[in-house]
């Protein structure tokens, strides 16, 4: 059966959710799922706003086909031609042949990459202008706020971001379509910066660029690809975007990320945490890169402004999850955090050497020295070594 929902008195949800998929993008764990949303305005001309991934294909054609009823579909608007946003799009062409793609350059070229068909699309460029009856759209070119091709198009009658990947969140909808019908904050705040960071995390000069575009129109709505659609409480969500995108720790607090084979250094990581919160630190956070995906790490390190890696020497390198989580967060663009390490090694200690080297590459990283050295299990006498740290840690934060 159909599974619609209705935004607006013409506007409606037909996307789909997907709650079975272990990996999106094959590579980012969905616990909570993930939703793959298409929106359809009923005007004198009728719209669809992209497509969805093929795991909800059949769910979308039968929301399509009830929300237009005994009409036809003059328009498809491409804003991204990922495929987990537009896998329908051929289909849509063959099923409505009359259709006019709407699409910029970039993007026709990607259809044919794809599809390997033509399409007499209508190319749009920036600031162009559609009007399909009541409404009249405006497109807005933001390249590589994930993809090249990437536009947004804005509704300027009903004052509608269709803001492409911006905006988005990891999760289902689980029937509540509109952010201010869930606890966001404490409910998906996390999977919304998962998903911003580990996907468009490295691209903060085109989100500001974006945000730039965005700040000089009105926005009563926002309608991502992903995840709820926002009507309040718009400059919150915005907020948490210019924070990201700047590099801006949204809290002053530490994340230990540490590595063990055997528990010590665990042991000094817990030692460690637990005296900052003897000095009044709150919310610490610690993850062992060995459990914990990357993906959070990458997250939980674009929230907090301090970061402290701890791993054990491994083949004379850095132990190999570790190196990981390092490597991802230069990829993601990691800048302007505060990072202390700890190094362990029964022989010859020198991952801290080379975690540093590798943090020391990224923009804008104050390293508190010296790193502690663990030999092979962490020594009652370095009981003041660990005291400095955590002096150091907490004299550079701003509490
Ligand atoms: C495969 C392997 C390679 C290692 N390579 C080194 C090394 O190159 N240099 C060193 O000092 N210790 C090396 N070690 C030893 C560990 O770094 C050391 O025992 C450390 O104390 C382990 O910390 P943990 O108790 O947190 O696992 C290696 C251990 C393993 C299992």
């Amino acid at each position: 059966m159909y599974c619609t929902k209705n935004i607006t008195d013409d506007l409606y949800w037909i996307g789909g959710n997907d709650r079975r998929l272990a990996l999106f993008e094959n590579i980012f764990p969905v616990p909570n799922g993930v939703s793959y949303n298409a929106y359809v305005l009923l005007d004198e001309k009728t719209v669809l706003l992209d497509t969805v991934d093929k795991a909800v294909g059949e769910q979308f054609f039968e929301n399509l086909t009830h929300v237009l009823g005994e009409r036809d579909l003059d328009y498809v608007i491409i804003n991204h031609m990922e495929p987990d946003h537009c896998a329908m799009l051929k289909e849509v062409i063959f099923r409505y042949p009359k259709v006019q793609v709407v699409c910029n350059a970039k993007t026709a070229d990607i259809i044919k990459q794809f599809f390997k068909i033509e399409t007499d699309a209508l190319i749009v460029k920036e600031n162009d202008t559609l009007c399909t009856g009541k409404h009249t759209f405006t497109f807005l070119m933001a390249p590589m706020v994930h993809w090249p091709e990437v536009m947004v198009t804005y509704d300027t009658t009903d004052k509608v971001l269709y803001s492409a990947d911006a905006f988005g969140t990891f999760g289902a909808i689980n029937g509540n379509l509109f952010a201010d019908e869930v606890d966001f904050e404490t409910k998906w705040l996390d999977d919304a910066r998962r998903y911003y960071t580990n996907i468009v995390g490295k691209y903060g000069a085109q989100v500001q660029a974006l945000l730039k575009k965005a700040s000089k129109v009105d926005i009563e709505m926002i309608c991502p690809l992903h995840g709820p659609v926002w009507r309040t409480n718009i400059g919150w969500f915005v907020e948490k975007y210019q924070k990201w995108s700047t590099y801006e720790p949204e809290d002053q607090g530490v994340m230990i990320a540490y590595a063990s084979i055997y528990g010590n250094t665990e042991n000094a990581a817990n030692v460690l945490a637990s005296r900052l919160a003897d000095k009044g630190l709150k919310n610490i956070a610690m993850y062992d890169v060995s459990v914990t995906h990357p993906s959070v790490v990458v997250s939980e390190a674009f929230r907090a402004s301090h970061l402290v890696f701890a791993s054990p020497t491994y083949n004379g390198g850095i132990f190999p999850n570790m190196e990981t989580v390092l490597l991802d967060l230069k990829a993601h663009n990691l800048q302007k955090r505060t990072v202390a390490f700890m190094q362990n090694g029964t022989w010859a200690a020198t991952s801290g050497r080379q975690m540093n080297e590798m943090i020391s590459g990224m923009k804008e990283m104050t390293v508190l020295e010296p790193a502690i050295t663990i030999k092979s299990a962490l020594n009652d006498n370095q009981s003041e070594e660990i005291d400095a740290m955590v002096d150091a840690i907490l004299d550079s934060m701003e509490l």
